[in-house]
């Protein structure tokens, strides 16, 4: 009998067993001097091999078998060990019984006869046709892109309660489910209970609950992280990737996955339908709706006759803040009246913490993190310097460490600590909250920073990227975008793409329910195609550009890319593999190898860094290049080669 352990290998072992046990069984197995915990394969077994008995079996329901060809099929795209994937779904704690004493608590019981909305004509229109391939049960993939606050949840809902009505189980992805709070209450509305929800935050306890209610199929709905994947849901009916645009779905260690992808082939395995969800689709979305792979359902304006916000350029070479300050005249002016309707203002800017740069006055030397190539970002809430790639911290120094002169280091740039600051000057008596990630951590939180807001003990909203997406607030009015041209920077592919689907986004916040929302843009390019789209609102007309731009060299989604990372902790090794793995790399028509060059964050935790990167045309598969490739090349043990195969980050 084959086992497959949640362990660093690719193989299946075999193990002896009393009586045959059923593919997906999960059993306890000694490895060395352990006993560790293993599901049954599909693989056959090694006769050749001298084997130990299995040394238990968890009463637990087996995997099913669309999950165990799911797990095969994510190592074989992702280049991933088989048990590394396994890994990201069963791990040894998940499976230790309850204690007899603990109460079968609150699963299941969501309630799909319980009354939703009056959908619009719109909506009703794409409700139904959600309905119909829930209840067709056959793998759809659909594309429901609606523009913000058009109602796409309550439309999804339904086709959760025809899931429900048909007892299936439902699994809902979401960027970041900590955060996402105001949804999981519209879930609770609507269904009578609240779902099940999986990610990092559990207790290990209430894990190991949720786990055995997927398995056992009591939890119907389940909102979740991307690792909700590889959860063992027997009998799922529907996928929902919610935000499915979002960059947060890419995995970027271990295994190195894109959830919204992934999703899709979960349904594909459980022949059950699948919906993408977005007011800005991935132009990969787009362009699979374009060739008649995905099916796609529009919802063309906003719920109730709230019309979306009308946005404008502010030109920073024209109309400059004050010396020192980032809020010009005009932006400020907008706040103020905003308050003073009574409604609420946000502003943006994707940086954490109070200044991206310190500088000593004197010398110019700049606080960099020894470990990587990035400067150390002060956090006057931590009342420390922080590096954003390692974690490495030090208290501000005293003295220049370069020049030796006495309190000469200065910040430089904002970050939304220090935004929150020129905020408190200018409107002293106004409530003003920071969101981000080091500051509104976890679900409690996220939810009393909502709480506050709709309670109105908050006027000023001043948030990252966790402020962009999801959030529903009925009395926020204004946007103001700090600086528009971050994120523009950088040779990114997808540099425009996702500078325009978070701007949008967090515009999409403004003017929600019945006051109009206007959003201001601080820039010092206004004519920059990107602001130019976001001015005019008109996504079609950007993306129809950015396919114009990747077509002709066979980017993706018109072309495949996989990246190689060849990190060492000796800079000579990382490139002497690196030109090693150049040299041998694949030829032929179609295919294209670049590189190596060094990563943009050359050293990383200590850790010297050089890319490849592998493009070809469409209809070739990378994998068994790049399988091919690295057997040909042999790299020292010191040296680590990773693989991501549709890399989202090229940092
Ligand atoms: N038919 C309806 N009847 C009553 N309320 C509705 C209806 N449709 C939408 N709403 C309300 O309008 C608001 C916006 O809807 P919803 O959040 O579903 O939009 P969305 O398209 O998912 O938004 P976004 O993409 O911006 O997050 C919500 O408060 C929702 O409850
Ligand atoms: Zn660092």
């Amino acid at each position: 009998m084959s086992v497959l352990l949640p362990y660093k290998f690719d193989t299946a072992f075999t193990y002896a067993a009393d009586e045959p046990l059923a593919p997906g069984t999960l059993v306890r197995v000694p490895l060395g001097s352990r006993v560790v915990v293993g599901a049954v394969w599909d693989d056959a077994p090694d006769m050749a091999v001298k084997v130990k008995p299995i040394a238990g079996v968890y009463a637990v329901p087996p995997l099913p078998e669309t999950t165990r060809k799911f797990i095969d099929w994510v190592a074989g795209y992702t280049l991933a060990r088989r048990g590394d994937v396994l890994a990201l779904g069963l791990k040894e704690q998940l499976l230790v019984a309850p204690p007899k004493r603990a109460k079968q608590f609150a699963f299941g019981g969501a309630d799909p006869a319980l009354p939703g909305p009056v959908l619009s004509p719109a909506q009703e229109a794409a409700a139904t046709a959600l309905c119909a391939s829930v209840w067709a049960q056959k793998f759809e993939v659909t594309l429901l892109d609606g523009v913000t606050g058009s109602g796409k949840t309550e439309v999804y809902l339904e086709a959760v309660a025809e899931a429900l009505r048909l007892g299936r189980q439902v699994m809902v992805l979401l960027p970041e489910i900590a955060l996402s709070i105001q949804v999981l209450e519209r879930f609770a509305a609507r269904f009578g209970t609240a779902p099940a929800v999986w990610h990092s935050e559990l207790t290990p306890a209430h894990r190991r609950e949720t786990y055995r209610a997927v398995a056992e199929g009591r939890a119907d709905v389940v909102v979740g992280a991307r690792s909700a994947l590889f959860l063992p849901f027997p009998k799922l009916g529907l996928i929902v990737v919610d935000e499915e645009h979002e960059t947060a779905f890419k995995q970027e260690d271990g295994v190195m996955y894109n959830a919204r992808d992934m999703a899709v082939v979960r349904a594909k395995f459980c022949a059950c339908p699948v919906v993408l969800v977005s007011a800005t689709p991935s132009l990969e979305s787009v362009e699979n709706a374009a060739q008649g792979r995905y099916r796609k359902l529009d919802l063309p304006s906003r719920h109730g006759g709230a019309s979306l916000p009308k946005t404008h350029a502010i030109d920073l070479r024209q109309a400059p803040p004050e010396r020192g300050k980032f809020l010009s005249p005009r932006l400020l002016a907008a706040m103020r009246e905003t308050l003073e309707r009574g409604e609420q203002a946000m502003l943006f800017l994707n940086r954490r913490g109070y200044a991206p740069l310190t500088l000593c006055r004197k010398c110019g030397h700049r606080i960099a993190c020894p470990h990587c190539s990035a400067w150390l970002v002060e956090h006057r809430s931590h009342a420390r310097l922080i590096c954003h790639h390692c974690g490495h911290t030090i208290p501000k120094p005293v003295q220049c460490p370069s020049c030796e002169a006495e309190n000469s280091f200065v910040p430089i740039g904002p970050g939304v600590e220090r935004i929150a600051e020129e905020v408190a000057e200018a409107f002293p008596d106004t409530g003003a909250l920071v969101m981000a990630s080091d500051i509104i951590v976890g679900p409690a939180q996220a939810a009393e920073a909502a709480r506050r807001i709709n309670a109105r003990e908050v006027g000023i909203i001043i948030g990252t990227q966790m402020v962009a997406k999801g959030w529903h607030f009925p009395l926020l009015t204004l946007v103001g975008v700090v600086d528009a041209d971050l994120g523009l920077a950088g040779g990114d592919l997808r540099a425009s793409e996702h500078t325009v689907q978070m701007l949008h986004q967090v515009a999409g916040r403004a003017g929600r329910a019945g006051a109009p929302g206007q959003v201001l843009l601080q820039t010092f390019a206004p004519e920059h195609p990107v602001i130019a789209a976001l001015l005019s609102g008109d996504l079609q007309e950007f993306l129809a550009q950015e396919a114009a731009q990747r077509r002709p060299g066979h980017w993706p989604p018109f072309g495949r890319l996989a990246a190689l990372i060849i990190s060492a902790t000796d800079e000579r090794m990382a490139d002497q593999a690196a030109r090693d793995l150049a040299r041998a790399a694949p030829r032929g028509q179609g295919i294209q190898v670049l590189g190596p060059a060094p990563a943009p964050i050359a050293l990383l935790r200590g850790r010297f860094r050089r890319r490849l990167l592998l493009k070809t045309t469409r209809e070739i598969a990378v994998q068994p290049l790049l399988r091919d490739w690295l057997a040909r090349v042999e790299v020292p043990r010191v040296v680590r080669v990773d693989v991501d195969i549709d890399p989202v980050s090229f940092m």
